[in-house]
């Protein structure tokens, strides 16, 4: 390989990862390993981090030394070609793909620091499971806020993704939405793995909701835990929390298919999520604890962020502008118990008179 400026001239893509949370950094350890052995891409892989010290020593130093995120994936090694740059700009130039793994409220300013310092004929992928609020009352997805602010076009790949889980290497499934054959089949080498297996899927508006929008339902199903209700409980919160997902994307994104739902970014990470995520966990401790949402991120959390109830409040933004609030009986109830607005017991009657009974 040949190298001017900084650009490659045999025709190999590189690889940018920004964002080294506990997901960006198991994402690091799959990708760090493919590329080493795949033709198309090159070896070394950029990746963001947002600095911080850990007991005196920067993260990217600990990240680049003792190749492993010991604050945010700690126990797993993440690859010695994965080079950790603390600089946004400096990670992110001459990248001919960039892989978005943030927390979702962080997204929109990250972005717009990236404007005027990317190709023009970058691709991106978003495993970014959120909204963004848009001015006027609306929302949008955030491939969306991605293309229209870099000018690229965005992917996403989205599943049942516990990000321990995949860097333990236990098996799994992903699945990456885009309606570019060339462009999917690329990015299915890039992340596909033994013990990750993909699948690519033309409806990528519909992986990309699955994703985001199951996150309010886990918060639902972490307060039915902390009320102490049984699994009976929580298969009718995860029923009626995908009778809600098909809806919304029924009535705001024309055109899903139904099969969609079925692939690893619909029903398997709704269920994933509602036993084993974060946000499960924090809103069962919510019940008994008597904390805020925003208390028990800090203490139970280490610095990970919690995308379920931000994720509310967007779509609570959206369909309150809309009119649509009791359409979704759910989905507002989620949001309004995290703001404090409803006592957490009434979720139970939320499933008890939700429309789907009438
Ligand atoms: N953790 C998981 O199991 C999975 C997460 N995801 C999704 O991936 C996305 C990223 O999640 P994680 O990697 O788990 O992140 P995380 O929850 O571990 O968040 C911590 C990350 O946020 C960074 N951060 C803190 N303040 C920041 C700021 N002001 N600006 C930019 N970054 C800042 C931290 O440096 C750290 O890298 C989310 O949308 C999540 O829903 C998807 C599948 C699995
Ligand atoms: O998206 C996830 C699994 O696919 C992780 O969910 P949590 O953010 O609730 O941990």
């Amino acid at each position: 390989m040949t190298e001017q400026n900084g650009k490659t001239t045999d025709g190999k893509k590189k690889v940018c990862i920004v964002g080294s949370g506990n997901w960006g950094s198991a994402i690091a350890k799959v990708v760090g390993n493919n590329v080493k052995s795949l033709d198309e891409f090159e070896t070394e892989v950029k990746m963001w981090v947002f600095e911080e010290e850990i007991n005196g020593r920067k993260l990217t130093e600990i990240i680049n030394t003792d190749h492993e995120n010991v604050k945010y994936l700690p126990g797993h090694k993440i690859p010695e070609n994965v080079i950790a740059v603390p600089d946004l700009i400096d990670s992110a130039k001459d990248a001919d793909i960039y892989i978005f793994v943030i927390p979702h409220q962080f997204l929109p300013k990250v972005c717009q620091q990236l404007v005027g310092n990317i190709k023009s004929t970058a691709l991106g992928v978003s495993l970014i499971k959120g909204f963004t609020m848009k001015e006027g009352g609306g929302i949008a997805l955030i491939s969306s806020e991605v293309e229209n602010t870099l000018k690229i076009p965005c992917a996403v790949l989205m599943g049942a993704n516990i990000a321990n889980e995949v860097a333990s290497e236990n098996y799994c499934e992903a699945t990456i939405g885009i309606n570019n054959k060339d462009q999917g089949l690329l990015l299915k080498k890039l992340f596909q793995a033994d013990y990750f297996r993909i699948v690519v899927c033309e409806d990528e508006d519909t992986v990309e909701l699955c994703g985001a929008l199951k996150n309010i339902v886990a918060t639902g199903a972490g307060f039915a835990d902390g009320l102490g209700y049984g699994d009976n409980t929580k298969a009718a919160v995860i029923r009626l929390g995908l009778m809600e997902m098909v809806k919304f994307c029924e009535a705001f994104y024309h055109g899903s298919t139904q099969s969609t739902f079925l692939e690893s970014c619909g029903v398997a990470d709704l269920v994933t999520t509602c036993y084993a995520g974060r946000n499960r966990k924090v809103a069962a401790a919510f019940v008994k604890s008597g904390k805020t949402i925003e208390e028990l991120e800090k203490e139970m959390l280490n610095g990970q962020k919690l995308q379920g109830p931000p994720t509310a409040e967007e779509v609570n933004f959206m369909l309150k502008s809309k009119n649509m609030e009791d359409r979704f009986p759910m989905f507002t109830a989620v949001h309004k118990i995290c703001k404090g607005d409803l006592p957490v017991e009434e979720f139970i009657n939320c499933l008890k008179n939700h429309p789907e009974h009438m």
